[in-house]
């Protein structure tokens, strides 16, 4: 295709509003203009047309935010978009049918990469700084060839990275937020470990924390099993804080909580719409959310059949598939699972496969239930006082027979009935003691047992606690002090006495 040089003279300039002297254009171009110059005065008609296709060149080009100029073989720019006169503020006219040398040395630029580009005929990107805003901007000039190798035109493209700096410095300053925010998280969580830190004197809960430091630092999978309440989130969440995944996600999935038809997808996430009712975007499963971390699978004997199966593969193979997904996840999680159901009883029914249970069962921690180590009731009374006090702004104390009296209790809900029952004694009024009274009237005095009572009390108080007991007893039943003496075979004013004594309300 033939190259021509095609005089713009002044009538056209003003028509095409552009003031360009010549322009570089091919055979087809030439005719079009030429009938264009020549039918300017009078075929509007032709002109309309010919002018909207310049328009709609032009249009593609200004619907580009980056800014784009084309310098021809000898320097001089031929054309630029919208966009370079957003981003260097430089105006058309000031711009196209000038020679860029003469642009720099006014001034206009720091340098002229399409020069560049002309001289050393390569692709240059370069970052610059456009003078009159200082606005940093990154261009590219592309050389165009022709047959022999020569350079016929160069495209320059430049980005405006004055919003992209403004952006990397926000990110930066973010970045180093999050940073300070972490380590207060870590600062937060190592306080909170404080709290979470097992109580407990007793032998055998001091060789479980023993078994727990020996085996934190590993990768094995414990089992821990215990009556409800006895401790079993407790140690888990110390044996979390004791690996060295400290920091990382310690993500709690309650088996029992889920409904069976979602715990597949809490636990292993599935892909956009996997399935009815499934979002129509990902979702992570507890496994991916706890990568790198530890997960504790509560209540892991209500898991259903089916997912006990896919649960053993992802503990072989160390890797889970998402509902709907293809491809297989690497995972780096440390498993601990509780429960308080007897396993063993589970497989015997065939409710649990066995094959799991080893897998799980590697660690076991086997926590004991409170009644079996009466020796840490006092500790874990006082240490709930402690902080039950704090909370309520009290300041009580037990009465000298209250320990006792906690200790002759059975704690079928463990250590949590402990807790709950003594943050009930701490509210429950103003009095600054807590006296055996107020512990058997807050468990039910059936609970607890004269010959429990008799191990632990000295025989003044126990003979106290069942005398209470015995009136409280009568007069409830029978109704009158006068009924309750003769039934218990004393007089009407000792029943009346003892009851004020014990602080028994009458009728
Ligand atoms: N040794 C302990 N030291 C301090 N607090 C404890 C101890 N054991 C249990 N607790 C407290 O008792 C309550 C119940 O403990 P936890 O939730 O760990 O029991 P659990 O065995 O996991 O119960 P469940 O079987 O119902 O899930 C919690 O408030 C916990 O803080």
């Amino acid at each position: 295709m033939g190259e021509n040089i095609f005089q713009i003279d002044d009538m056209l300039k003003n028509e095409l509003k552009k003031d360009i002297d010549y322009i570089k254009v091919d055979d087809m171009t030439l005719k079009i203009l030429n009938s264009y110059k020549n039918l300017l005065n009078n075929k509007n008609e032709t002109i309309i047309k010919i002018k909207e296709s310049q328009i709609n060149a032009f249009s593609i080009g200004d619907a580009i935010s980056d800014g784009i100029c084309v310098v021809d073989k000898d320097g001089i720019v031929t054309a630029i978009n919208k966009g370079y006169t957003q981003i260097t503020g430089i105006e058309e006219h000031e711009i196209v049918g000038h020679h860029m040398q003469i642009l720099l040395d006014k001034g206009l630029f720091s340098n002229a990469v399409s020069l560049q580009v002309l001289e050393q005929k390569k692709k240059i990107t370069t970052l610059s700084t456009i003078t009159g805003n200082n606005k940093k901007v990154l261009i590219t000039g592309n050389p165009f060839f022709d047959k022999e190798g020569e350079v016929i035109q160069v495209l320059t493209v430049m980005r405006d990275l004055t919003e992209l700096i403004r952006l990397r410095n926000n990110i930066e300053e973010m970045e180093k937020r999050n940073e300070k925010y972490l380590s207060e998280l870590n600062y937060l969580r190592n306080m909170n470990k404080e709290d979470e830190t097992i109580i407990g004197e007793n032998h055998d809960i001091k060789r479980l924390i023993e078994l727990i430091n020996y085996v934190a630092n590993t990768d094995i999978t414990v089992l821990i099993t215990g009556e409800t309440g006895c401790g079993k989130e407790v140690f888990s969440t110390e044996l979390h804080h004791k690996s060295n995944r400290k920091n990382l996600p310690y993500v709690k999935v309650n088996c029992a909580a889920l409904p069976e038809n979602l715990i597949e997808s809490e636990l292993f996430g599935y892909e956009k719409g996997a399935f009815t009712g499934a979002l129509n975007k990902e979702k992570l499963g507890m496994f991916e959310v706890a990568n790198g971390g530890t997960i504790l699978l509560d209540e892991i004997g209500e898991m259903p059949l089916n997912l006990q199966s896919k649960l053993l593969r992802v503990l072989q193979e160390k890797e889970i598939m998402r509902i709907g997904g293809t491809k297989s996840i690497k995972l780096d999680v440390r498993v601990i699972a509780a429960t308080n159901q007897d396993l063993s009883e589970l497989i015997k029914q065939g409710k649990f496969r066995e094959d799991l249970f080893y897998r799980l069962n590697v660690v076991p921690l086997k926590i004991p239930p409170l009644r079996e180590r009466k020796d840490d009731i006092a500790i874990l009374a006082y240490r709930f006082l402690e902080k039950f006090n704090i909370k309520y702004s009290k300041a009580k104390s037990f009465g000298s027979t209250a320990i006792k009296a906690l200790e002759s209790y059975s704690w079928p809900g463990n250590v949590r009935e402990l807790e709950n029952s003594i943050e009930r004694l701490v509210v429950i009024d103003d009095n600054s003691y807590i006296t055996n009274n107020d512990i058997i009237n807050i468990l039910g005095k059936d609970k607890i047992s004269l010959s429990q009572v008799n191990t632990n009390l000295t025989l003044k108080e126990a003979v106290s606690v069942f005398e209470k007991e015995l009136i409280e007893n009568a007069l409830k039943k029978l109704g009158s002090t006068y009924k309750a003496a003769r039934a218990l075979g004393v007089t009407q004013p000792t029943v009346f006495r003892k009851a004020k004594a014990y602080g028994i309300k009458l009728k």
